[in-house]
């Protein structure tokens, strides 16, 4: 996406070093820092430790840290069994978004079919440029699809912006290009579209303030920063028009994970009448789930997330401040699921559909 003119995306592979390298999205809006993921050690440290995060761009990471085993080995070492015991490491890197695995294993099935390791490293790295080149063409789709249901409210409003809720960072930072929640927000907005976004803070990480304002800001989409808990007051008083979110990992029956505090947003706009529509490519599906609540793996961070907060200080340096009292312990739950019967739609590369599993296999009738 374009960040001051020039084109960029959160992962690419350099051909000089022959490896992946991301931005390392901790110290954003206020430093663009780029990290190269030339191990496997290092691949999972950028997933936990959140240098990438994000469902698909997770996923992305993930492909190409089974290309890095493969390459750094330079076949040392490197049978069926060590192989096979890198993915999972990989995979165990964080639990909820299933992207991560579904990355992993799916450069892991093209590889262990060719003899040799020279084309088990080629084979690698296609797949995994092949998985972000079609993630960003997903997102594309996304944002084409979810572009109508803007347009629909757009013309029934007698004035103002389309005003939209988001929560936490689903936009190009999270995937390749376009994002998922944020992919119908851009479309709209280079359709002339006039829109405006409620950006939640998105706390313990603030990935709403730090990366979706700093999105929406480079790319000219007016927008406002809210505290998590404003969403249910701007939606009881008309200041919301349609929230769309993106989600880490969604079930067959239309159960979504996704950042904590979501689920609430859903229970506010569902008390107020306001479409509420998560936007995913299907890659985000767990077709193996359909009890999302009981299911799916809700990952506990660090406290220190949550007793510690980053920023610039009055010297433009960046710090972090401790809030409460040291005293005072600190759960960290990174992911909530709202129920299907609280989403209005889904927004997927193949079009919208309900959130039903009858309304999701119409889209993906293989998923049968
Ligand atoms: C398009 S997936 C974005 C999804 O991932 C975020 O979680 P995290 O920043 O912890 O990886 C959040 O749930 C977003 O909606």
């Amino acid at each position: 996406m374009n960040v001051d003119g020039k084109q960029m995306r959160p992962i690419w592979f350099d051909a000089e070093s022959k490896t992946p390298w991301v931005i390392d999205q901790r110290k954003l809006p206020h430093r663009l820092i780029k990290a190269n993921l030339d191990s496997v050690d290092a691949v999972i440290e950028a997933i936990q430790e959140m240098f990438v995060r994000g469902a698909p761009l997770i996923g992305a990471t993930g492909a190409f840290g089974v290309y890095v085993a493969l390459f750094k080995s330079n076949g040392k070492g490197m049978n069926n069994d060590h192989i096979i015991h890198e993915c999972q490491r990989i995979k165990d890197a964080r639990p909820t978004a299933v992207n991560l695995a579904w990355g992993v294993d799916r450069v892991l099935q093209t590889i262990l079919p060719h003899e040799t390791h020279g084309t088990r490293i080629t084979a690698a790295l296609e797949e995994s440029l092949a998985i972000v080149e079609e993630e960003a063409e997903n997102c594309k789709r996304i944002g084409l699809h979810g572009l109508s249901l803007i347009e629909e409210i757009s013309r029934t409003k007698k004035n103002g912006p389309v005003n939209i809720l988001t929560h936490c960072n689903a936009g190009w930072l999270a995937t390749v290009e376009y994002g998922t929640a944020t992919a119908p927000m851009y479309t709209a907005f280079d359709k002339g579209i006039d829109i405006h976004v409620w950006v939640d803070e998105t706390r313990p990480l603030n990935q709403g303030a730090r990366l979706t304002a700093w999105e929406l800001g480079k790319h000219g989409i007016a927008h406002t920063v809210i505290t998590d808990n404003a969403g249910g007051h701007i939606m009881q008083h008309g200041m919301v028009d349609l929230v769309i979110v993106g989600t880490d990992r969604t079930t067959r029956t239309g159960d979504v994970a996704n950042k904590i505090g979501t689920y609430l947003k859903a229970l506010a706009a569902k008390d107020n009448n306001i479409p509420f529509y998560v936007a995913l490519p299907s890659s985000t599906f767990d077709w193996t789930l359909r009890d999302g609540i009981n299911d799916i793996p809700i990952e506990t961070r660090d406290p220190h997330e949550i007793t510690h907060i980053q920023g610039l200080d009055k010297n433009g340096e960046l710090t972090s401040v401790m809030v409460p009292p040291a005293s005072s312990p600190a759960a960290n739950h990174a992911f909530d699921v709202t129920p299907a019967r609280l989403v209005s739609g889904f927004i997927t590369e193949r079009g919208r559909c309900d959130a039903s599993e009858a309304s999701i296999l119409s889209l993906f009738p293989e998923r049968t």
